[in-house]
């Protein structure tokens, strides 16, 4: 069988794909430092405000100066997708289809490409950046056959019993208008090209706003579109801050929907906005997670630490479905415990763009200061530090000293379970743990949290019936090496949270994601 890249593969990649990935580093790299505008109305489109942006793992190195739209740069934008609805919405499926999969297309072209700026920008090790970028091809080719399979979602219904009367009856879906895309920082690829690909497939046209910290992948997804032939109008992308860009899309009157991934907090704010207004609005919020995972005493202890440590400090514990608690009953406690400290001891740290580095910096100043204040209160808090702990600003690694960038080390705490920090997503390589006796104990802490992303379980066989029927979480993982609690690829594992987590119960790439871009009408003809 040949190599196919998901995030459940990535762990031994094929040789080539190394060398590609070096050859497209270098190509990127050639071309850093320039000018990205906003893409209105099918043309870049100057702003009046330009942020530079530089690498998290280094600080003198300058990727480029990106747009900041304003509140009248949103206006254009939106307008512009006002006037292409109408068409893209009367497009055959079929042809809508045809050139989403034609998005789909030229993303795999440039898939390495897109990779390497990814690693740049997020600080993501290579092979979560190119599997964030399959992942996104993976989205636009899901959506084209996953609409089509449902044949657009019409239906004929029977006629009314009415005895000399013909009256015929349908179901039919139809788009919204204008849909709002909004980004997060931490796939800012993937989770902007999926919605995107969603609402462009079902009739809505785009705007889609970029991660505040990370625009540069939007702007390449916007490049792909621009390349693939969409109409002008039909799909638009802006950066800029959540504050202005983000503030103004959501707050205009042309906004017929939107599809956040982002935090709780401000997830919530839009959703309370999207219900306000004239009338109300759908909001696809995807947010946080503070997932959990149990590991009872017939668990094979070698996968758990495996499972535990992917998910825990892959892409520095920067993902919604991180591993952030941990369960452990305690007659294998110390013997997990010492697994995770040998494995956490081997993982290579340092500047992202080479090959033997496994974790990169964190995010920003904001992540990097958050990780001494998370630790000091853990400490204050009664926690043993079992593993890392500290922030890295000295020394040297590869070409950058380590002082240039956010570096800070995967970390393990043995927590009280009253401590604050169980309920609060840190967003960051911290994982706490708890040991247990009573196996319904330690399912009530895990389910202690107001979110329900990921879940995960190491045990027997005949005890995954029992974490499934009583574990509050939307995607959840037994027994599973390749990670604990991330790891999903569309096709495979659907993605979306109870809870907090995420506002409709429906995930991404499942069965009934599309019908949430699509509003039912019923039609009843009589002859
Ligand atoms: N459930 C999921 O699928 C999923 C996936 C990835 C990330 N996340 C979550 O995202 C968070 C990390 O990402 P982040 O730090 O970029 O999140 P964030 O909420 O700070 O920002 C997300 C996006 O929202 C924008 N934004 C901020 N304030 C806004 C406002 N008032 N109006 C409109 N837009 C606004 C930002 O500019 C950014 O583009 C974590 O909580 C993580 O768990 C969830
Ligand atoms: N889809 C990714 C997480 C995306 C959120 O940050 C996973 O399943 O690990």
């Amino acid at each position: 069988m040949s190599f196919r890249l998901t995030y459940a593969t990535m762990y031994n990649p094929p040789e080539a794909m190394h060398e590609r990935f070096e050859a497209a580093l270098a190509r990127v790299s050639a071309g850093l430092g320039v000018r990205h505008d906003l893409f209105i109305d099918g043309a870049d489109r100057d702003a009046a405000l330009y942020s530079d942006r530089r690498a998290p793992f280094d600080n003198a190195l300058h990727l480029g100066s990106f747009a900041q739209a304003s509140e009248a740069d949103a206006d254009v934008a939106m307008r512009a997708a006002q006037a292409a609805y109408p068409a893209w919405r009367a497009t055959p499926v079929a042809e809508r289809a045809r050139l989403i999969r034609r998005v789909g297309d030229l993303l795999e072209e440039r898939v390495y490409d897109i990779a390497a700026a990814l690693v740049l920008e997020v600080g993501k090790n290579r092979m979560e950046a190119l599997g964030e970028a399959q992942e996104t091809v993976d989205f636009f080719h899901h959506y084209a056959d996953d609409f089509e399979s449902h044949a657009g979602y019409a239906h004929v219904l029977p006629d009314d019993p009415i005895d000399g009367v013909a009256s015929h009856n349908a179901s039919v879906m139809r788009p919204h208008g204008v849909w709002v895309v909004i980004a997060p920082f931490n796939f800012p690829l993937a989770l902007a090209g999926g919605p995107t690909a969603a609402a462009l497939v079902t009739g809505n046209t785009v705007v889609l706003k970029g991660a505040s910290d990370t625009p540069w992948a939007a702007r390449l997804l916007a490049d792909c579109i621009r390349d693939a032939g969409l109409p002008p109008g039909v799909f638009n992308c802006l950066s800029g801050s959540g504050r202005e860009t983000g503030e103004a899309l959501a707050q205009h009157p042309l906004t017929a929907g939107i599809t956040f991934t982002g935090s709780v907090a401000v997830g919530r704010h839009l959703m309370r906005q999207m219900a306000g207004g004239a009338w109300p609005r759908p909001c696809i919020a995807e947010m946080g997670g503070k997932n959990p995972c149990i590991v009872t005493e017939r668990a094979n202890l070698d996968d758990a630490a495996a499972g535990i440590v992917r998910s825990a400090y892959g892409m520095s514990g920067q993902k919604c479905s991180a591993l952030s608690r941990l369960y452990v009953h305690d007659s294998v406690a110390d013997a997990l415990i010492e697994r995770l400290r040998q494995q956490i001891a081997a993982i290579r740290l340092g500047d992202p763009r080479l090959r033997e580095h496994w974790m990169g910096p964190v995010m920003n100043a904001t992540a990097y200061g958050n990780y001494r204040q998370y630790i000091d209160e853990l400490q204050s808090g009664g926690a043993t530090l079992l593993a890392g702990g500290h922030r890295l600003g000295e020394g040297a690694s590869g070409p950058v000293p380590l002082a240039r960038g956010y570096f800070v080390e995967p970390t393990l705490a043995e927590v009280p379970p009253d401590h604050p920090l169980w309920q609060q997503e840190m967003f960051l390589p911290i994982l706490t743990l708890h040991r247990y006796r009573d196996r319904d104990e330690a399912m009530r802490l895990a389910n202690d949290t107001t979110m329900g992303l990921t879940a995960g379980f190491y045990g027997g066989a005949d005890e995954v019936a029992w974490f499934h029927e009583h574990i509050e979480a939307g995607v959840t993982y037994a027994n599973r090496p390749q990670g604990a609690t991330t790891g999903a690829w569309p096709g495979y594992q659907p993605f979306g949270g109870w809870k907090g987590s995420g506002s409709t119960g429906k995930a991404i790439a499942s069965f009934y994601y599309l019908a949430q871009y699509l509003r039912e009408q019923s039609r009843t003809v009589v002859e």
